[in-house]
Order: C-alpha cells, then sequence, then structure tokens
C-alpha cells in the first residue's frame, strides 16, 4: 500500500513519475524540503514537502520482496517504530527474521498492478498469460502424486516410482531400502529426497557412503536429479574455516570413514542438524547383542538426532539375522529393542501372508481363512479384497519399516549362465596355505610367484583372447592378487588391464572405471577387488570372472550384482576357474548345486550358509564330506525358500510393491510427458524474454542467451548455451542434454522469474470480435490466495498459491466461468500506449468501480477456499491419523512419536489454514470491438 504521511529520515518512498529510479531513502528534512536518496541511481534529489510527487512505502502481507544482499522474502506482518516500519519476513527455507525498511533491495520493483493499468504502465499480453499459466502449474503441482518423480533423469521403473512415492509420502521417514542388489536403491533414494526437497519437508541432507562410492553418488545426483551435492573429504573438511563445516552447504556427500576416523569430523556432523540421513552400503553397520561397532555407534547418534533416515542395504541379512535387527533398530528403537521377541514375531507371519496371497491371487477363501480373518485385529468386516490385502500387509510383520523389491517379483531380468573350467590345484597350494579357508585364496600363501604356477593364469589369457573384445570384469578377494595379476597379464600376454581396488585414490579409481568403459581405446578387463567394486556399476559387461569364491553366499551375489543390474542387455556369462581336489572345489559345487546360487539369486543363502556354516568348513578341510553337505544344503535351501515364500518374503514383496498404485503413476507421468505443456511454456516463456532457441539434433532444442534478452541473464543458461530436451526417452540416451520438465531448476527458476516480479501484471487487449456495436469491457482480474506458513507443514498440499481468476463485464457480473482465458486472444495494445491510455482515461471511474466490485468478489471466493482446504485436510489427515493410531495398535512399528508429529501437524495447519492472504496480482482490460 501506498500512504501519505510525514517524512522522517530512514524511510522509503517511491516516485511516481519516476519509477525507475528505484526505492528512495529519506535522507534528511530540511525546512520545507525533503532531500531523498536512490541508491540504486546513485542519484538525490530535494523535493518540496507539500508537492512531492512521492508515495510512502509500506509492503502488504503477502508480498514478495527482497533484501540488500538479495535474500528472497515474503513479508510476514509489517510494524511501526516512531514512523519507521519493521517487516517480520519469511525466507524460501521458511526461517522468520525482521528487517527494516532501510535495508529493503534500493531496485525493488512494487507489483502494483491495478497502479499500473491506470498509469497506463502496461507489459506485452503474453506475459498475462505466462504468469496466469505459471500459477495453475503451481497449483497443478501442489497435490500431485509424481511431485518429484517427474523430473528425475530415470527410466519409468514401476516398482522405484511406488515405493518412493509411498516413503516420501510419511512425515519423516525412517526405512530400510533393501531391494536386491542392483535393482535401484540409489535411484529410490535419489527420488525420495527429490520430492521431500521439493516440498520443503527437507533441506538439509546428508549422505553417507563408503569412499569408494562417493564419486558415484555425486554423479547420480547430479545428473539424475540435478541435484548438487557438497563432497566433503579430509580435504575439504580442514579447508572450511567456519567453526562447523558441515554447516556450510545444505546437501553434504560425505564418507562413513571420514566421520569415524576423525573424532572432530564425527562431532561436527552430528551438530549437523540434518532434516534427511542416507547410509549406503549399511550391512557395514554391524551389531550384535554384545556389541556394536564404531561406525555403527556413529550412525545410531546421528539417526536418534535426524528425523528422516533411509538405510539401503542389497543385502540386510549379510553377517546374519542379529545385525539385521540391529539396522531396524537403528530405525526404530523402541520397536526393535529385543532380539528374541523380534525372532518369535517373525515366525508368526506366514498364515497373514498366505491369507494375502490367496485375496490376491482370487482364489476362494476357506473356513480355516474366515475364521483367521476374524481373529486378526481391526473390523474387516465389509472392505474389499484389496484393502483387505492392504491391511494385512501394513499391520502385520517389519513392513512399514523395510522394503525389499526381488527380481523374482518384478521379472524382465537377463538370465546368468555359468561356466566353470576345472583347472588342476597346483601341489604347493596344498602345502603352503595354513588351512582350507586360507587355499580359497591359495596365492596369498605363496610370494609374487604364485603367476608362474597358477594355471588360473593361462586360462584367463586363453579366455579374453578368446572373448576379445568383448569387456571383462575380474573380481577377487584381495587388492594384491590384483596387483599381481596385471603384471602377469602385461608380461607374459601384453594384456593392459584396468585396476581398482581399496588402496586406490577416489580419482584413480573413476579414471580406472572410465580408462574400463571406453568404447574404443579402452581396457579389455577390469580388475577388481571385493571391496573396491561393492555397488558400482558395470552392466554395460556382460562377462564376469570369479577369480576366487568368498566364503559369505552375500559377497558372491554382491559381485554378480556388479553386471546383473538394470540395464543389463545380455545374458550374463559368469566364468570361475576351479582348482580341482581341494576346497576352491568344494566351495564352486556348495554355490552350484548346494544353493544354486549361479544361476539366479538364492534367497535363502544367508539362513543356509547360517546353519550350515560349520559343515562347510568341515567340508572344505575334509572334501570327502561334501556330498553330504551338499544334500543337506539343497533340503534346507528348498525349506527355507519355501518358508520365505510363504511368510516374512510374501508379505515383503506384497509391501514393497503395489502394482496399482505404480501403474498409475507411470500413467500419470508419460501423460504430462508426451503433453508437451512445459516445452510449450518454456518457449513462449524464452521468445517473450529473447532467449534465442531452434531445433538441434534429433528433438532437442538448442537454447542461448538472445542479445536483448530483457535481463542481462536467464537462469540457468550458460553463456555458450545448452542442448536440451523435453524427452524421457532422448535423455536417458543423452545425457549431456539437459532433461526440461517442470521439475528442471531451469523451468522453476522461471516460473519464479515470473511470479516474483511484475511482469504481465497490468495489460490491455483489443479482440475484434466483429458485433458491430460499440467497444465494450471486460476486466480479467487474477487474484492470488497464499497461506504463509512454515514449509515442512506442507500447507501447499491443501491450499497451494492459488490464482482467483475473476472476469468483471462491464456491469460487473463475473463471467469467468463462460469465457475461458485462452478465448479472449487479440491485438495487445502495449505498443499504443496512446491508444491505451486514452482508454484508461475515458473509463478511469468504471474501472475504479470493476476493481473495488472484484475485491469484493475474491475475497468471498478466499472464505469458501479456506472452509474446503480445511475440510480436506481434516478429512486426510484425520484418515491418516485414525490408520496410524488403528495400525499401532497391532503392529508396534509404527512410532509414537509419528502419531504425536501427525496430530500436532494437524492442529498447526488448522490454525495456518485461516491465515491467508489475498492479493490482486494480474489485471488485463480487454476491450471488445
Ligand atoms: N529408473 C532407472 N532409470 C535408469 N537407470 C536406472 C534406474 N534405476 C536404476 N538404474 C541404473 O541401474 C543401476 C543400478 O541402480 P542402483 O545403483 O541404484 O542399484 P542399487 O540397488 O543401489 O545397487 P547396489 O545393490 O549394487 O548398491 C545403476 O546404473 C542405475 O543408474
Amino acid at each position: 500500500m501506498l500512504t501519505a504521511c510525514e517524512f522522517l529520515p530512514g524511510q522509503r518512498w517511491l516516485s511516481e513519475t519516476q519509477g525507475e529510479l528505484g526505492l528512495g531513502l529519506v535522507e534528511a528534512v530540511e525546512g520545507r524540503h525533503v532531500r531523498m536518496a536512490y541508491p540504486a541511481t546513485g542519484e538525490t534529489r530535494l523535493y518540496a514537502m507539500r508537492e512531492a510527487p512521492l508515495a510512502r512505502v509500506e509492503l502488504a502481507t503477502g508480498e514478495r520482496i527482497r533484501d540488500r544482499a538479495g535474500q528472497a522474502l515474503r513479508v510476514l506482518e509489517t510494524r511501526s517504530h516512531d514512523g519507521l516500519l519493521v517487516y517480520r519476513c519469511e525466507t524460501p527455507d521458511g526461517d522468520v527474521r525482521e528487517l527494516p525498511e532501510c535495508e529493503l533491495d534500493d531496485r525493488l520493483h512494487l507489483n502494483r498492478p491495478r497502479q499500473r493499468l491506470l498509469s497506463g504502465r502496461l507489459d506485452g499480453d503474453r506475459w498475462f498469460t505466462l504468469r496466469y499459466r505459471t500459477w495453475l502449474q503451481g497449483m497443478r503441482e501442489a497435490d500431485s502424486p509424481i511431485l518429484g518423480l517427474l523430473g528425475a533423469r530415470v527410466a519409468l521403473i514401476p516398482h522405484q516410482l511406488a515405493l518412493a512415492a509411498e516413503v516420501a509420502g510419511r512425515d519423516a521417514p525412517r526405512v530400510l531400502l533393501a531391494d536386491e542388489v542392483g535393482l535401484g536403491k540409489t535411484i529410490e533414494a535419489g527420488l525420495i529426497l527429490h520430492r521431500m526437497l521439493l516440498t520443503g519437508r527437507a533441506r538439509r541432507v546428508l549422505i553417507v557412503t563408503p569412499e569408494p562410492l562417493l564419486h558415484q553418488w555425486l554423479v547420480e545426483m547430479r545428473r539424475r536429479f540435478n541435484l548438487r551435492f557438497a563432497l566433503f573429504d579430509r580435504g575439504r573438511f580442514e579447508a572450511i574455516a567456519e567453526s562447523n563445516p558441515f554447516q556450510a552447504e545444505q546437501q553434504v556427500l560425505c564418507s562413513l570413514d571420514l566421520l569415524v576416523s576423525r573424532p572432530d569430523a564425527g562431532r561436527a556432523v552430528l551438530d549437523g542438524q540434518w532434516d534427511l540421513l542416507v547410509v549406503d552400503e549399511a550391512h557395514h553397520l554391524t551389531w550384535s547383542e554384545s556389541g556394536a561397532s564404531p561406525e555403527y555407534a556413529l550412525v545410531a547418534s546421528l539417526a536418534e538426532r535426524t528425523p528422516g533416515v533411509l538405510l539401503l542395504t542389497a543385502t540386510p541379512e549379510q553377517l546374519g539375522r542379529a545385525g539385521h535387527f540391529g539396522r531396524l533398530r537403528l530405525l526404530d528403537p523402541a520397536r526393535f529393542h529385543d532380539y528374541a521377541a523380534f525372532q518369535d514375531e517373525e515366525s508368526g507371519y506366514a498364515p497373514v501372508a498366505a491369507l494375502a496371497a490367496r485375496l490376491l491371487d482370487g482364489a476362494e477363501l476357506s473356513e480355516a481363512d474366515r475364521n483367521l480373518l476374524r481373529a486378526l485385529p481391526g473390523d474387516l468386516d465389509g472392505l474389499s479384497r484389496e484393502a483387505i490385502i492392504e491391511h494385512l500387509v501394513d499391520r502385520h510383520g517389519t513392513g512399514r519399516v523395510l522394503f525389499r523389491n526381488t527380481r523374482a517379483a518384478i521379472h524382465g531380468f537377463p538370465e546368468r549362465r555359468l561356466l566353470s573350467h576345472a583347472l588342476p590345484e597346483p601341489d604347493v597350494y596344498r602345502t603352503l596355505a595354513a588351512d582350507a579357508v586360507a587355499r580359497l585364496t591359495p596365492e596369498r600363501a605363496l610370494g609374487a610367484d604364485w603367476v608362474e604356477l597358477d594355471p588360473r593364469i593361462d586360462w584367463l589369457i586363453a579366455t579374453l583372447r578368446a572373448l576379445r573384445p568383448a569387456k571383462v570384469l575380474l573380481i577377487c578377494a584381495h587388492a594384491r592378487t590384483v596387483l599381481e595379476l596385471r603384471e602377469a597379464l602385461l608380461r607374459r600376454a601384453g594384456i593392459h588391464a584396468a585396476i581398482f581396488h581399496e588402496g586406490m585414490e577416489i580419482v584413480e579409481r573413476d579414471r580406472a572405471a572410465a580408462y574400463f568403459a571406453a568404447a574404443e581405446d579402452g581396457t579389455q578387463i577390469l580388475l577388481c577387488s571385493e571391496i573396491g567394486s561393492e555397488g558400482r556399476n558395470f552392466q554395460f559387461v556382460h562377462h564376469l570372472v570369479l577369480f576366487d569364491l568368498p566364503l559369505e553366499p552375500d559377497l558372491l551375489e554382491q559381485r554378480i550384482g556388479r553386471l546383473d543390474r538394470i540395464g543389463q542387455t545380455e545374458t550374463i556369462r559368469i566364468h570361475v576357474p576351479v582348482l580341482t581336489g581341494g576346497p576352491g572345489e568344494v566351495l564352486f559345487r556348495w554355490y552350484a548345486e548346494g544353493l544354486g546360487a549361479f544361476d539366479v539369486i538364492c534367497p535363502a543363502a544367508s539362513a543356509v550358509f547360517a546353519q550350515l556354516r560349520g559343515s562347510l568348513l568341515a567340508a572344505l578341510e575334509d572334501p570327502a564330506r561334501t556330498d553330504a553337505l551338499l544334500a543337506e544344503g539343497r533340503r534346507l535351501t528348498d525349506r527355507i525358500d519355501a518358508e520365505l515364500s510363504a511368510g516374512r518374503d510374501r508379505l515383503l514383496e506384497l509391501h514393497s510393491h503395489r502394482p496399482a498404485v505404480s501403474a498409475m503413476l507411470v500413467e500419470t507421468i508419460e501423460s504430462v510427458d508426451t503433453s508437451g505443456d512445459a516445452a510449450e511454456y518454456l518457449r513462449r516463456f524464452w521468445d517473450a524474454f529473447g532467449v534465442e532457441h531452434e531445433p538441434g539434433p534429433g528433438g532437442s532444442a538448442v537454447v542461448r542467451p538472445g542479445l536483448h534478452m530483457l535481463h542481462e541473464t536467464y537462469p540457468g543458461l550458460p553463456e555458450e548455451g545448452l542442448t536440451a530436451t523435453f524427452a524421457r526417452a532422448d535423455a536417458l540416451v543423452h545425457e549431456d542434454r539437459e532433461f526440461l520438465t517442470w521439475e528442471h531448476p531451469m523451468t522453476r527458476a522461471t516460473m519464479e522469474l515470473l511470479t516474483a516480479s511484475d511482469l504481465g501484471a497490468a495489460a490491455m487487449t483489443l479482440v475484434r470480435d466483429g458485433h458491430g456495436k460499440s467497444p465494450t469491457l471486460l476486466l480479467e482480474m487474477l487474484y492470488v490466495a497464499e497461506c504463509p506458513a512454515p514449509p515442512d507443514l506442507q500447507v501447499g498440499r491443501f491450499l497451494p498459491p492459488t490464482v482467483l481468476r475473476l472476469l468483471l463485464d462491464a456491469e460487473g457480473r463475473d463471467r469467468a466461468g463462460e469465457i475461458a482465458h485462452d478465448a479472449l486472444q487479440g491485438e495487445c495494445l502495449t505498443q499504443n500506449l496512446k491508444l491505451a491510455r486514452s482508454v484508461v482515461q475515458s473509463q478511469a471511474s468504471r474501472l475504479a468501480t470493476l476493481l473495488k466490485r472484484g475485491e469484493g468478489l475474491a475475497h468471498e471466493a478466499l472464505g469458501a477456499l479456506e472452509t474446503d482446504a480445511l475440510a480436506r485436510m481434516q478429512v486426510l489427515l484425520g484418515a491418516e491419523l485414525e490408520r496410524l493410531t488403528a495400525l499401532a495398535r497391532v503392529n508396534p512399528t509404527v512410532r509414537p512419536d509419528e502419531i504425536e508429529r501427525l496430530r500436532t501437524r494437524r492442529e498447526s495447519l488448522g490454525q495456518a489454514l485461516t491465515r491467508t492472504d489475498l492479493r490482486l496480482d494480474a489485471v488485463r482490460l480487454v476491450v471488445m470491438a
């Protein structure tokens, strides 16, 4: 609002005749004169107080402004102290601060649609239309099920989308993502955090990974989600002078090793005030009833003080069930406090899972099923089959905390083929190695000479030659073996190999991976140690050599998972050189015949291993026991497989993948992808703004800064320009092209640029509809209702910034329902200011009446909007609360604090939703002639 009042030094005023001077600042009052400084232009003016063409600047609640440092703010409240104004403002991050008026941005353009229209300061018609579309798009996104999922550069893989939507929809999710290796846990975590960031639910995010995976995460977050994480290694940690370096960044990626090995880093990270913690390869966090590793202890402390926690592991039971329990305990210590009780509980899931499965298959229910249904807590009578299944899945087991998708449930994965090669075990291996386990990697007992007598070397050379030019990944247990193998291949056969092991710096490893991946002059083989290759992506390779075999079945799965992952297009050939007659052969047969773990993933493997570990070790020492071991292994595998698929795993599978939900998500994203809306919006904006764009190769667009752009720069557009695509398929193939969607930072900055400025706030159009009578007027008004609230309340789900469009005819009737905005396209009168101004002058009093009438109508509509939003919020949160409370009675994985948070949220939302701001955002005069 601009008001008249007395002049005082420090006040801000605006020149009514020379708006281009920027905001004025009263420097001094000298007798009857006032001296006004205009810091934006460096000018000073002296005015006679009585006739100064100046208007006092007093901002209204809800106005978007900036301070001198450029920080974007929204006004929450205005207070006056001795004639000077202080604004209470909110930053986009939800922080609240005070801003004295003298700190206002000197270049502040006040968005005054009314004044602009009446003074004939008009923008092009297309800006008005863009403005309207921007608000409409914001409303569309607010409660969209695909928010955060749409803009990721990923193929639409159903189980990932459903999982991400479910987890990101929770208040402070704490879950273990345990999909089988290579099914996309990193992508799932990325989708979850992308949505949480876009909705404001998370701002400070910490990702902790093993050191070798740091760079891969950095790249995946950047290229797939446009998220720029700050990578903290030792150097960076030391280089930041702040007392807590982690406070310097909002999104941080760092290694668990750094946090554990440096006490100062560990302390600092605990003070980081994170909203969301992601821990990759969480099976490294070891726990047993008698103690925990330092890594575990650190993550436990972090998890205790961070509301959202995502733990990722493909092998949740690596190192046993106790470790698995320990990881669940990190997520919810209150629920998982007693290991024995946990084990008991798990054994009770089978009948419930069987019932859920029968319901799912549409089978007739037996009397026993019905009895079980009746015996289960909660009133299931009268519910549909789908609803009963949902209840069963939701209310039993670790369902809400643990997600595990399997290849068996997802389908469409390529096959694996085992190619074993029997080789004689050299005599010296038998005598030198300390015991049978040591003989599994016998070369370690010998010096570097082993390469001269080990038959696996010649076999490897011959195999590589036969497979040439196909790429081959070799994995073995030890880094030393990797180094010696490389040398032997070079010396004996002139074969260059890239290497990858835990002793290498991250940069060296990335270079090696790139050297191997290069299609033309890359190496044929990459030699990896066990740890060195964990979590890495090598799906472009189809041949895997297991130079030795690990004792732990989960490690075998991790190894095969380097190739057997999303994106693998061919049958995977697994080559195993087997040293016959010794423990190597026993272990090979154990995997091949006992567990059947080469051809497909063996879900029972870790449980069978835990039970038969002693027999396996005995057979390694004494191969004569092998047949008995294998028979026992097969029997146990079959039994556990059957139990798992009937019980725990079936429940897990039903809960981890909801086909109906994922189908809806895929369909919705595809329809937005194919609508071309975002492309059309951006192109219109670029044309209006002066950004150059032209068709590029293969349907792409080449975008460059134009010579006469409205502003000097355009957000996210480098001087040299960029190539962009609007097509998902194209974006997946051409990673060098920006994937422009509604969620891309460039699109979001464009939308912000429009709504935060006054572009298109006043416009005038001449529509010639040939009615032959004297011209008539229509006044189109866009009101925006905004509900100020901290971002984590997510008020936008119920009342997003909402545009109310009014179209008043000369008699003040609202015709918006009859005449759409798009139907009123005509001749923009911006170019003919003389005509525009004469229309305004001649209609000034009618316009004033219409504007007033519009305000009344908009306020009426606002009341309805608030009532409606409140009712929807009560219904939705009420149902969520009811569900959680009911769930808590039967399934203790629901944490009491979850329920409490939801309750508090409902209350705060109830208050916030009655404090909506309403303002006129834009106005357009349509002359019908
Ligand atoms: N939706 C997707 N679109 C495109 N690529 C994907 C998608 N999901 C996964 N991928 C690719 O598949 C591979 C495996 O994904 P990811 O690394 O997320 O799996 P993971 O389950 O974390 O694997 P690991 O168990 O080895 O840690 C990666 O190369 C990833 O980029």
